[in-house]
């Protein structure tokens, strides 16, 4: 076993992590990363980013099929699943190819394997022994095991976007944001798509009235929800085929066929390996318990950010960052002080067409506010009709008393980006009065925000 001591040792490589080993080693310090799979993250190697690709090829296509009606005069349109995994890897191979080099270059010792604590300020990768004066854990999460026959059967996003050819028939295990941004893009590339939810409703982060909207346009292209639908068991039959069955718990159960199943049913923190009790580090089923200055509540040493850190925040890239920024902050501070400022966290959900909020939902601000609901389906307005993805809508609701917003939620073309004005406006406390006062450049989404108010 070789022994080294270090000043930050950073366990992880994904947006939190990377950030802080990177800032932590211009401040001089002596940094150490350890990462158990490839270097680069979920973000960058398995999530927003490959995903992003993936769900822009499906929003071409699907406008370029409504533009067929129109005015494009080819018949044949053939999407290509390989070349679509080609062009994925353009963005994938420099984080995995540049990625340690990029740690490297600023000094810091780079380690490969499971980190897993021998006692509060020391942890063992592989051979290695190292101890720190901090150790900052951002170890992400995974997917949840669905604890149900034939778990094993399910692929998982990891898998999904590695896939060289889309099967026909595909059956998504969960209807949260992982299976509808998939299942969009299946159904554009020729799939019949079914989505088993167990609530009531896919989406629940964003607003019922725009998620209606958005299962009525995949419907149109093949995907089917089922709402009240949890996963009992999968099972795979001699030709090859999987039989999906499902229902509500205690009630005859329904089953369906699929060429592939797919798990989108939620993630929980990657602690398994990290031997947390030896390092006197406290966690939870929601990950590892911090204070409001991302430190450990057990062993001061220690703190944590990003999806694996219990601080009740949407597990985001954006959120991960903010509390990065924190610890780098407080880490090496006399008196740590800094705290995220996460104010409203906009949430999109990269569907076909993307829907997007950031606020209170309706229900929550009529329960605490006189509010105004300005409230349209868009779907005919000119502004949506031209982008050939007739799915457009809006729900914004405003303060009676101040004219402040409290909540927006949008779907359709642009609404991905139309929502970070949003969340400028909300974070500066403009009024609808503001805003309807800007000019806006014409005809842009953004113009259209002042019709909203
Ligand atoms: C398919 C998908 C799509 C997503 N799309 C979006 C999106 O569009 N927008 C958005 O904001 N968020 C999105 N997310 C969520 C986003 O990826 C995460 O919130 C973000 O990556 C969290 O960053 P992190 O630093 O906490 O951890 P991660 O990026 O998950 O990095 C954690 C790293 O720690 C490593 N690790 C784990 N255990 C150990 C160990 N014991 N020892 C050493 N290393 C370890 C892992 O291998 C991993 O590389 C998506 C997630 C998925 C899965
Ligand atoms: N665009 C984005 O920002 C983006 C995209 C992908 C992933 N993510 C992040 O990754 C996380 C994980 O994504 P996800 O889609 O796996 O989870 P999710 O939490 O968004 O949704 C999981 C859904 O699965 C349902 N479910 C759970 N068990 C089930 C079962 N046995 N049968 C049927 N339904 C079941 C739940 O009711 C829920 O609706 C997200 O919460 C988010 O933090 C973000």
């Amino acid at each position: 076993m070789r022994s080294d001591r270090f000043d930050l040792i950073a366990i992880g490589t994904g947006p939190s992590a990377s950030t802080i080993a990177k800032k932590i080693a211009e401040d001089g310090k002596r940094v150490a990363v350890i990462e158990s799979r490839e270097y680069g993250g979920t973000c960058a190697l398995r999530g927003c980013n490959p995903k992003k690709v993936y769900t822009n090829a499906a929003d071409l296509l699907d406008r370029v099929r409504n533009g067929q009606d129109k005015f494009i005069e080819s018949d044949e349109l053939h999407a290509n699943g390989t070349k679509l995994l080609q062009f994925k890897r353009e963005f994938t191979d420099p984080v995995l190819d540049h990625s340690e080099e990029s740690f490297q270059k600023r000094g810091i010792a780079t380690f490969h394997g499971e980190a897993a604590f021998i006692d509060p300020t020391t942890v063992r990768v592989g051979e290695h022994q190292l101890s720190g004066d901090r150790i900052f854990i951002g170890v992400g999460a995974h997917p949840r095991p669905l604890g149900v026959r034939g778990d094993e059967l399910v692929i998982r996003s990891d898998e999904f976007l590695d896939l060289e050819t889309i099967p026909q028939r595909i059956a998504f295990i969960g209807g949260g944001y992982i299976s509808m941004e998939f299942a969009c893009v299946a159904a554009r590339f020729g799939s019949q798509v079914t989505v088993l939810e167990r609530g009531d409703r896919v989406l629940s982060p964003f607003d019922p009235d725009l998620v209606s909207q958005l299962v009525d346009y995949g419907k149109l292209h093949g995907i089917d929800v089922r709402p009240h639908a949890e996963v009992a068991e999968i099972s795979q039959r001699d030709d090859g085929a999987f039989v999906v069955h499902y229902g509500e718990p205690g009630r005859s159960q329904a089953a369906l066929e699929a060429d592939l199943v797919v798990h989108g049913a939620g993630r929980v923190p990657n602690l398994g390996c990290l031997n947390l009790k030896a390092g006197k580090v406290a966690f939870g089923d929601d990950g590892i318990k911090v204070d409001s200055l991302m430190r450990s509540i057990s062993n001061p040493v220690v703190y944590a950010a990003g999806d694996c850190a219990e601080t009740g925040q949407p597990r985001l890239t954006p959120v991960a960052n903010e509390e990065a920024r924190v610890v780098v902050k407080n880490l090496f501070a006399e008196i740590p002080q800094d705290r995220p400022d996460y104010g409203l966290v906009p949430k999109v959900a990269f569907t076909i067409p993307p829907i997007a909020s950031v606020g209170m939902s309706q229900r929550h601000a009529e329960e605490s506010h006189r509010v105004v609901v300005h409230h349209q389906d868009t779907s005919s307005s000119g502004s949506v009709r031209k982008t050939h993805q007739p799915c457009g809508g809006y729900k914004v609701l405003l303060d009676k008393d101040s004219d402040r917003i409290l909540g927006a939620h949008l779907i359709g073309p642009a609404a991905d980006e139309t929502i970070n004005l949003f969340a400028l406006a909300m974070k500066f406390g403009l009024t609808a009065k503001d805003i309807k006062s800007t000019l806006f450049a014409f005809p842009t989404h953004a113009s259209d925000v002042r019709q909203m108010l």
